[in-house]
């Protein structure tokens, strides 16, 4: 990667996304500021520690504070020198609602736009519904009183647990721009990755916002798609993963997101495909909110099935009975726990009466904020301990390897439900197990 002009560039908000973002802005060589409300968190940023787990982004983090690239800040006041800014704050789902809540995205383009005379640009990075980022430019237009303050959305696609390969590396760039000079400012800012081949699809603003969320439905879609053939598979008893296999050779399909199971959570895929069909619903698209809705009502129905598969196991009901819950973050590789599918599952097992004893590699720490009503294990031994069944929740690598061998000693009843059809059943079974996936 060759250096860009060095520019001064500004990330609002330090969650997973503005984390890795400023980190890798230091790293293609800009002068990063990076700003959160959240003042534990710019402390421990400082510091160069990670408020969250993510392969690879502490180097990145430590490397760019300690060359004197990357700052924190928690003051708005400390951003004004940057000509670019980037706002990574958070759009989760409106409480009692499908719709993405945009305040704090309202908030920050507000907070900037009073601090800006310009010239600058505001870049959205934010997923958020077509329309807000032209609304935003009205909002900096009516503050700033001209057009010297431009926005631009720039939509992320990185995922979590690959986040700095993905922000050094992106399959490609998307800039939602209104002038050729909001596009110049970008392509600057991301001139190495462009030069080592990135592809750039330059749009208007609403386009460029559907992008992102339309990716999102898609690998929702794909998800939900092969979870609706598993239970045709189920219901004729054919064989999902051979299916899958066979599916995934086909160039057009592609093998990848059809992975069967307990199907998708974290913070994104639920919340985007909601606010999409949420805001196709608005628009008086019926039966587009209603296609998209059907990859939401699936992908919830694999939580009540893999309890199905438990309760079973366990003659009929959870109560009394002592559980096993292997997985507490809603993927491999993360500590994020927000719609997690693993522990939606564990709560409910505990809600029908068994005793929950949850173990993840990573993700204890905020799920014991999230569902303090849950007992935590540091091993899978210890949580495995007198089970009567165990639950495969999160296809963690720690799991895959698991071994009937060293886990049948200590559980109660050897019943296992393989929630991401990880382990090998023949293996299981031949140890006397029953399994179930
Ligand atoms: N997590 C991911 O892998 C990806 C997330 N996104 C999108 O990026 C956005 C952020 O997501 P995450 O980083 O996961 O959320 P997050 O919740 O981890 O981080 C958001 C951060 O914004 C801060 N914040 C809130 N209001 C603020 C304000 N007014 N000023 C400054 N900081 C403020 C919060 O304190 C928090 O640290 C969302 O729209 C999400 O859909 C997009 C691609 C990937
Ligand atoms: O907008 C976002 O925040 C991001 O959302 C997803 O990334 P992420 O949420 O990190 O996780 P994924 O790797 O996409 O997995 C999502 C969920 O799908 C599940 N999944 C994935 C693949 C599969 O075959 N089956 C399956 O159930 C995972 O277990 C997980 O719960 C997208 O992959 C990113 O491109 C996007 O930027």
């Amino acid at each position: 990667m060759s250096a860009p002009e060095r520019l001064t560039v500004s990330v609002v908000g330090t969650g997973y996304l503005g984390t890795a973002h400023a980190a890798g802005m230091a790293q293609l060589g800009h002068d990063v500021v990076a700003m959160d409300v959240d003042a534990e968190k710019i402390a421990l940023l400082s510091a160069c520690e990670l408020p969250f787990f993510e392969p690879g982004l502490g180097a990145l983090l430590r490397k760019g504070v300690e060359s004197g690239r990357l700052r924190f800040t928690t003051s708005y006041d400390d951003l004004a020198g940057a000509g670019a800014h980037f706002v990574c704050v958070g759009t989760p789902q409106a409480p009692g609602s499908c719709a993405a809540d945009l305040r704090w995205v309202e908030a920050a383009f507000g907070e900037l736009a009073a601090r800006l005379t310009g010239p600058a640009l505001i870049v959205g990075k934010s997923t958020v519904p077509a329309g807000t980022a032209r609304r935003m430019a009205e909002t900096v237009r009516r503050i700033t009183g001209g057009d010297r303050v431009e926005v631009a959305w720039n939509p992320e696609f990185l995922r979590e647990g690959h986040a700095v390969e993905d922000t050094l590396r992106p399959d490609r760039l998307v800039f939602g721009v209104e002038t050729p000079r909001a596009e110049k400012v970008l392509r600057e800012v991301y001139r190495p990755v462009i030069e080592e081949g990135c592809p750039v699809v330059v749009a208007d603003y609403a386009t460029a916002e559907l992008v992102k969320v339309s990716a999102n439905a898609f690998l929702a879609m794909k998800i939900s798609f092969i979870n609706a053939i598993a239970q045709v598979c189920e219901a004729t008893g054919a064989a999902v993963l051979p299916l899958a296999e066979a599916l995934g050779y086909d160039d057009r399909i592609g093998p990848r997101f059809l992975g069967p199971g307990l199907g998708f959570g974290g913070g994104c895929l639920p919340k985007d495909i909601r606010a999409l069909y949420s805001c196709a619903g608005d628009l008086g698209l019926d039966e587009v909110a209603a296609f998209l809705r059907q990859v939401d009502v699936i992908n919830l129905g694999r939580r009540d099935r893999v309890l199905a598969l438990g309760r079973d196991l366990l003659g009929g009901s959870y109560a009394g009975a002592r559980v096993c819950a292997l997985g507490a973050a809603f993927k491999p590789n993360t500590d994020d726990v927000r719609d997690s599918p693993a522990l939606a599952v564990a709560s409910a097992a505990q809600a029908e009466g068994a005793r929950v004893v949850v173990h993840d590699p990573v993700a204890v720490d905020g799920a014991r904020r999230l569902r303090p009503d849950l007992v935590y294990a540091d091993s899978i031994l210890t949580a495995a301990r007198g089970a009567d069944l165990v639950l495969l929740l999160t296809d963690w690598t720690e799991f895959e390897n698991l071994d009937p061998a060293v886990l049948s000693p200590v559980v109660r009843r050897r019943n296992m439900v393989d929630g991401r059809n990880l382990l090998i059943p023949a293996r299981w079974r031949a140890a006397g197990w029953a399994y179930r996936a």
